[in-house]
């Protein structure tokens, strides 16, 4: 696979004449993400507007609910036959192993491949300071992503979402096979913004995530097509 294929682009806008005036100014991205903002706002109506452009989907609805409602959305998602989908780990074992189940009978019953189920670890936007003292959670954070990726893993899910500065060590620990996604990428000239946790694309590709989450270095960027190709090239470097 091509580095720029490892690249997710997220529609992190308003409305669909922005979704649609985004993917139309960066024809590059093969690979969109549709999260909460673009979704609560349209619904369903874009993944049609993306997949009659041959893109792959990662729809990020980051479920956390209990097991049987988390359950009924994941059905209701799968069925739309995209590529990846998450739920966050913190809904608990038992939820996530309903969500896995939910995927499988969803995609059948609608007749599409199962999406690629992913488990949020900890947000990137989370820092050890605010895990420990807001979230009230007693371990080291890069100890806890790793607790949730694993439980998720047993869990039969196929991936996790971690940050950048996590993905070495979820990598040795859940195997090659194991799906690891990551936000709060980077590159030297772009600012932070909320992410806290965040590398370079290259140190994140070399750490071993199979792919990138990138966004407002791009899509914020007064040329976005530049920042783009800034990116590609900085990860042709390390592909
Ligand atoms: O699930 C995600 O994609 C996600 C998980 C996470 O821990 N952190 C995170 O930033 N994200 C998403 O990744 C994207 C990051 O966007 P930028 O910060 O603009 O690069 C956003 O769409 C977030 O919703």
């Amino acid at each position: 696979m091509k580095a720029e294929q490892k690249i997710i682009v997220p529609l992190d806008v308003a409305n669909i004449t922005d979704a649609i005036a985004l993917i139309e100014k960066l024809p590059q991205v093969s690979f969109w993400k549709l999260g909460l903002e673009l979704f609560t706002s349209t619904g369903p109506q874009i993944l049609q507007e993306l997949k009659s452009r041959q893109k792959r989907i990662f729809l990020d609805l980051k479920f956390h609910d209990i097991p049987n409602t988390v359950a009924g959305a994941c059905r209701a998602a799968a069925g739309y036959g995209v590529d990846l989908l998450t739920i966050h780990a913190t809904a608990g074992r038992d939820a996530l192993k309903a969500a896995t189940e939910a995927v499988q009978t969803g995609a059948a019953q609608a007749g599409v491949e199962p999406p690629k189920l992913i488990a949020i670890t900890v947000l990137t936007s989370i820092s050890s300071r605010q895990l420990a003292f807001d979230l009230k959670i007693p371990l080291e954070l890069p100890e806890y992503a790793l607790e949730m990726a694993l439980m998720a893993q047993e869990a039969g899910l196929d991936g996790a979402v971690c940050s950048p500065q996590e993905v070495a060590q979820l990598r040795d620990s859940c195997g090659n096979e194991f799906l690891l996604v990551c936000p709060g990428v980077r590159p030297t000239w772009a600012e932070k913004g909320d992410q806290k946790r965040s590398l370079t694309p290259s140190q994140a590709l070399q750490a071993g995530a199979n792919y990138l989450v990138i966004g407002r270095p791009v899509t914020a960027a007064a040329e976005p097509e530049l920042a783009w190709k800034q990116i590609c090239e900085e990860l042709a470097t390390v592909a």
